[in-house]
C-alpha cells in the first residue's frame, strides 16, 4: 500500500511451508483470478525501502493458462509491450527485475 500508485509486478510475501512456485502461482490467483504456469525463473534482487525492511524478490516468468482477470487488491492492470513497459512509474525494487526481463525477451 505504500507504493499504492506504482506499478509492480503481481506477486506477494511466502507463506511457509509453500515453495517460490507454489507463491507466486497462489498469489496471481489470489490478486488477478488467473491460473498461470512458471516458464522460468530470472535472478533474485533485493531492496531496502526507506524505514522497511529489506525484501528480497523471486521473479519467475509465467505464462497464462486460463481465468478471466478480475482485480481482487490492486488499482488497475494491463498487458504492454517492451517499450511501454519501460515508461511505467515502477515501484523502486522492480527496476533490476524488469532490466532482466527485458533484456532477456528484446535484441536491444
Ligand atoms: N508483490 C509485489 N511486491 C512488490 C513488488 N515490488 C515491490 O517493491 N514490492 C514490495 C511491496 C511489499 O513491500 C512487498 C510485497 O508485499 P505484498 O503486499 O504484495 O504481499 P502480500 O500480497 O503477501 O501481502 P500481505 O497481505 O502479506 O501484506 O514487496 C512487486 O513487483 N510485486
Amino acid at each position: 500500500m505504500h507504493l499504492s500508485s506504482k506499478w509492480e509486478f503481481p506477486g506477494g510475501k511466502l507463506e511457509e511451508p509453500e515453495t517460490e512456485e507454489e507463491c507466486i502461482k497462489r498469489e496471481i490467483n489470489e490478486e488477478l483470478s488467473l491460473e498461470v504456469q512458471i516458464e522460468r525463473s530470472l535472478p533474485n534482487h533485493r531492496y531496502q525501502y526507506p524505514g522497511k525492511r529489506e525484501i528480497e524478490l523471486v521473479p519467475f516468468v509465467c505464462s497464462y493458462i486460463s481465468g478471466e482477470l478480475l482485480l481482487q487488491e490492486h488499482q488497475a492492470a494491463d498487458w504492454f509491450d517492451f517499450e511501454s513497459l519501460k515508461k511505467l512509474d515502477w515501484a523502486e525494487a522492480d527496476l533490476p527485475v524488469l532490466e532482466d526481463f527485458c533484456k532477456l525477451y528484446t535484441k536491444a
